[in-house]
């Protein structure tokens, strides 16, 4: 399907290398990524889990979940989103479910990862991970269920830190030869981690650069060099809104105004203006007249 999202995420990565994906804690932050030039937008799995449940990223929440974030990004933004599916949210009948859901609701694709279904962080001690036959199952199964070829199957193996490199690698090449259209390689630690997976698959690599991880906070052009095609920062605008939250709270509660953190806040014309409020308005007054409500 021509200009379907999935078609849009390849178009994107032609475009532009590594392609910047941010991730999006929900519709509104969508929009202002989408406004300072990114091409690509995240769900992230433990953003739907840490922000919209308060539960930590530990296999809890649910496929309907994260589709529903999914339907209020994508109602907002034409940019191609990917989403994080976790370990697929089932088995095989199940994932195919979930690829077929994850598209109507807008996905432009998803990545589906190795560990077992009582899942992890990928940058957090003590993961398990299926059988590489098991994995190569869901990938099989996923990329079955697809409606719309261009809708993008990412497999995410979080081998590294349980069976080290040349294990991740094999499972990496056995997704692709499964039907993966790009890779995620969990919690890498060097970039000649990267380019050792990049020369491998020979299909596009992700890099997680998320904060407070196993992986450095490597720059773009480090990222670049090792050949990686993606380069994802899933929670770094949210992580920045809760110490924001936090701040405000705080001193609201210890001084009792909020004078001193104003400052901090994104102000009712920059809220507007992303919203485009005022052509609301202006719809409704041209529709039904401009007298009556407040200014
Ligand atoms: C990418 C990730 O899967 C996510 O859900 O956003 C997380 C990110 C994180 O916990 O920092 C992961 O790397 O497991
Ligand atoms: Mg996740």
């Amino acid at each position: 399907m021509a200009d379907s999202p999935g078609w849009r995420l390849r178009q994107a990565l032609r475009v532009e290398k590594p392609l910047q994906v941010a991730g999006a804690i929900n519709a509104y932050t969508a929009m202002m990524a989408e406004r300072v030039g990114f091409r690509a937008l995240y769900v992230s799995g433990a953003g739907v889990a840490n922000a919209s449940f308060g539960l930590p990223d530990l296999g809890i929440t649910t496929l309907n979940d994260c589709l529903e974030e999914v339907h209020r990004i994508s109602g907002v933004t034409e940019l191609p989103l990917l989403v994080d599916a976790d370990t697929g949210f089932g088995g095989a009948f199940q994932i195919a479910r979930m690829i077929r859901q994850m598209s109507r609701a807008g996905a432009a694709g998803v990545h589906i990862e190795d560990q077992v279904m009582a899942k992890r962080c990928g940058h957090r001690p003590n993961k398990a991970i299926v059988s590489k036959g098991e994995m190569v199952d869901r990938i099989k199964a996923a990329a079955d269920a697809r409606e719309d070829s261009h809708f993008v199957i990412m497999a995410r193996t979080d081998a590294l830190a349980v069976e080290g490199l040349e294990a991740a690698i094999e499972r990496a090449c056995a997704c692709v030869e499964a039907g993966a259209d790009m890779i995620f390689p969990e919690a890498l630690t060097s970039l000649e981690d990267y380019r050792r997976f990049a020369d491998a698959v020979n299909v596009p690599v992700l890099a997680n650069i998320t904060e407070f991880g196993k992986t450095p906070l490597f720059t773009l052009e480090e990222l670049r060099n090792a050949d990686v095609s993606l380069a994802l920062y899933p929670l770094s605008a949210f992580r920045a809104m809760c110490a924001a939250a936090l701040q405000v709270y705080q001193t609201i509660r210890l001084e009792g105004t909020q004078k001193n953190v104003v400052g901090l806040m994104q102000t009712r014309e920059e809220l507007y203006d992303f919203l485009q409020y005022h052509g609301y308005e202006q719809k409704l007054d041209q529709l039904f007249g401009a007298e009556g409500g407040d200014s």
